[in-house]
């Protein structure tokens, strides 16, 4: 067994949460302090945090800190609605934000029914949230044991956007995988998609990599189709923001292009993600929001112009792969190898979740 260094994008500190701001890496590792519910809603949007699960992670803290405000400037208590709404108005793709909210809010209406003093709330709320935490690194590393078995012995392996420790409480999904084959003992080299315009591959996942000792390469997100061509990619492991009833996954734009690359190459194409990331009120990917940021990420890269200031951009900020293009799903509960309403459904309901 090799040994991997622990990672951790967030931590509290005497009630204070502080996160990794993913903005200054690699050139930088700084920890900001996200103290009020106005700066964790910054941060989501702002993208000082990012990644699914830890989107998640940060707005349950973030309404414990709403709530606490509330409590410490004896405002109403009502206006707790409020805070949920602010959180949730972030970023609209990622479900684990929705589901982590949800959790918070029933947890919340639970404490205001049997009538709980509101400082003792306030701490309960910080539970759960840490609750979510915890519960979120030990669903990565299941993913993680249950992921690395689908990989050969000695295996080149494309990933895209930044799927590791700091999109998730530690760890991570995709990237979890890895570590988890890189910690088994096995020949591991990861092909690194730049990931186009944010940088998640070449800033954060490349910078996780090099934190590990995993060897990889770093490749322009239009490199996949040549690199599978020549046979230098045995398989794809991404993440995912919301994967629906049928199966259908919503993940960082470009995702969709290397499903359609791997099928045309034979090459397996896994997603890797915790169950809090299924939606099952929703059929099928065509009925997900799907964010769109401002033109100013494409025309700008490193604080230079790279486009004509007339020019007009379109910045989706994630696509939408079909389940018929996934090998299988990965989840902390076991693999699903048959990606289809019928089979997610079954798996789901004989595992509790
Ligand atoms: C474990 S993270 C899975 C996904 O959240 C990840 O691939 C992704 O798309 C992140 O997008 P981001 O815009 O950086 O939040």
């Amino acid at each position: 067994m090799r040994k991997i260094k622990d990672l951790r994008p967030i931590k509290t500190e005497n009630g204070i949460l502080y996160a990794i701001n993913q903005l200054k890496l690699p050139a930088q590792v700084e920890w900001v302090e996200l103290s009020t519910c106005e700066k964790v809603a910054d941060a989501i949007t702002n993208m000082v945090i990012r990644g699914a699960p830890l989107i998640g992670i940060v707005a349950a803290y973030g309404f414990a800190i709403g709530i606490r405000e509330l409590v410490e400037k004896n405002e109403d208590i009502q206006k707790a609605k409020k805070v949920l709404q602010r959180l949730k108005n972030t970023r609209p793709t990622a479900v684990n934000l929705f589901w982590a909210l949800e959790r918070m809010w029933k947890k919340f209406e639970k404490y205001m029914r049997e009538q709980i003093d509101t400082q003792e709330m306030v701490k309960l709320l910080f539970k759960e949230a840490e609750k979510i935490e915890l519960e979120d690194y030990h669903a990565n590393k299941s993913i993680g044991g249950y992921g690395q078995v689908l990989l050969p012995k000695k295996v080149n392996v494309l990933t895209h956007c930044n799927t590791g420790a700091l999109a998730t409480s530690g760890w991570g999904t995709a990237l979890g995988v890895i570590r988890s084959a890189y910690e088994d003992g096995k020949d591991i080299t990861v092909y690194v998609d730049e990931t186009r315009p944010y940088l998640q591959g070449s800033r954060l996942t490349a910078w996780e990599l090099v934190y590990e000792g995993i060897p990889h390469y770093l490749i322009t997100d239009n490199s996949a189709g040549f690199l599978m061509k020549k046979g230098i990619i045995d398989a794809v492991i991404v993440g995912a923001d919301r994967i629906t009833a049928s199966g259908d996954v919503a993940n960082k734009i470009g995702t969709y292009s290397l499903s359609v690359l791997a099928k045309e190459h034979g090459i397996p194409f896994y997603v890797a993600a915790p169950t809090s990331t299924f939606d099952l009120s929703t059929e099928s990917g065509d009925q997900i929001i799907i964010e769109e940021r401002s033109e100013d990420e494409i025309k700008n890269c490193g604080g230079c112009r790279i486009a004509p200031e007339e020019t007009k951009a379109v910045n989706y900020s994630f696509d939408i792969t079909p389940a018929s293009n996934i090998t299988a799903i990965i989840t902390e509960k076991g693999i699903i190898s048959h990606v289809d309403r019928e089979h997610i459904q079954k798996f789901l309901k004989y595992r509790g979740v």
